[in-house]
């Protein structure tokens, strides 16, 4: 039997609207609590190094919430040779470590993530290797942000990589086009199996929505969880967290979006 695709909400873009005052509304605590009571399997965050959205303390709250919500996961997104390894190495030492650290090759002030890892650097590979050990040691999976390239697969594995999330910006730009959606499906769906054949597990992020997500499940083998943050929350604002979570588990389980009644 395969397991339906894990829904992990990422709330970056609740910080985002926190942020723009000193009243500490909306919550991201309460947002996180919200889409787990809906059914959200869990949360995931990418702090940046300006704290543009999720700030510090952030990290740390959403860990001790994700304490008392056992079997949903808490999934810290960013580059290691920034600020990521330090969440990690701390939330390790306090007991409340995360189930997954997704490590990205962002720079320190990046619009938001547009690439994977480029792996076929052996100097790449050679500093991912020792900060993905050190991961894995504190009990975190660890998962490469990767562009959708299925000779890239074998390579995440061999710097010791548990999985990787195909970045999926390029599928989710194509999807209204039906011979570019299908053209960017064969492609996820090779580099994935590459990632299988590889003994890796898959994961998939950056513009899924509701439309784009259902086709993207059924036709890419073995997607593990989904990621999805902005679509998310932009559709929370018109629904509300509960509504919009469940809406979204449907379509994770490959079920065609319907219009929402409003
Ligand atoms: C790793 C990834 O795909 C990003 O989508 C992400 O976490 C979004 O970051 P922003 O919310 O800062 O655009
Ligand atoms: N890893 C992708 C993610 O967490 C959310 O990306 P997006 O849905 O905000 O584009």
């Amino acid at each position: 039997m395969t397991t339906a695709t894990q829904l992990s909400v990422n709330i970056n873009k609740v910080a985002l609207v926190r942020n723009t005052r000193h009243l500490g509304i909306p919550s991201v605590t309460r947002a996180a609590e919200l889409c787990l009571q809906a059914g959200a399997n869990g949360i995931t965050v990418h702090p940046r190094p300006d704290e543009r959205h999720i700030r510090s303390d952030d990290v740390f709250a959403l860990a001790e919430l994700l304490q008392r919500w056992p079997g949903r996961e808490y999934n810290i997104e960013g580059n290691p040779t920034q600020n990521v390894l330090g969440f990690v190495r701390e939330l390790a030492a306090r007991g409340q470590a995360p189930d997954q650290c997704t490590f990205v090759p962002d720079s320190e002030n990046q619009f938001t993530s547009d690439h994977g890892w480029p792996l076929a650097d052996a100097a790449v590979r050679a500093r991912l290797q020792p900060l993905i050990a050190e991961v894995t040691a504190l009990g975190v999976r660890v998962s490469l942000f990767m562009d959708p390239d299925p000779a890239l697969m074998p390579l995440a594995r061999d710097v010791g990589a548990q999985r990787v999330e195909l970045y999926t910006e390029p599928y989710a730009a194509a999807w209204s086009d039906p011979a570019a959606r299908r053209a960017q499906l064969a492609r996820y769906a090779a580099a994935a199996q590459a990632a299988l054949d590889a003994g890796l597990q898959v994961n998939a992020g950056h513009d899924l929505n509701r439309d784009n997500l259902p086709s993207f499940v059924r036709e890419v083998p073995g997607v593990a969880e989904v990621s999805i943050g902005h679509a998310l929350i932009a559709d929370a604002l018109e629904l509300g967290y509960a509504a919009t979570v469940r809406a979204y588990l449907a379509c994770c389980r490959g079920q065609d979006a319907a219009p929402y009644a409003i």
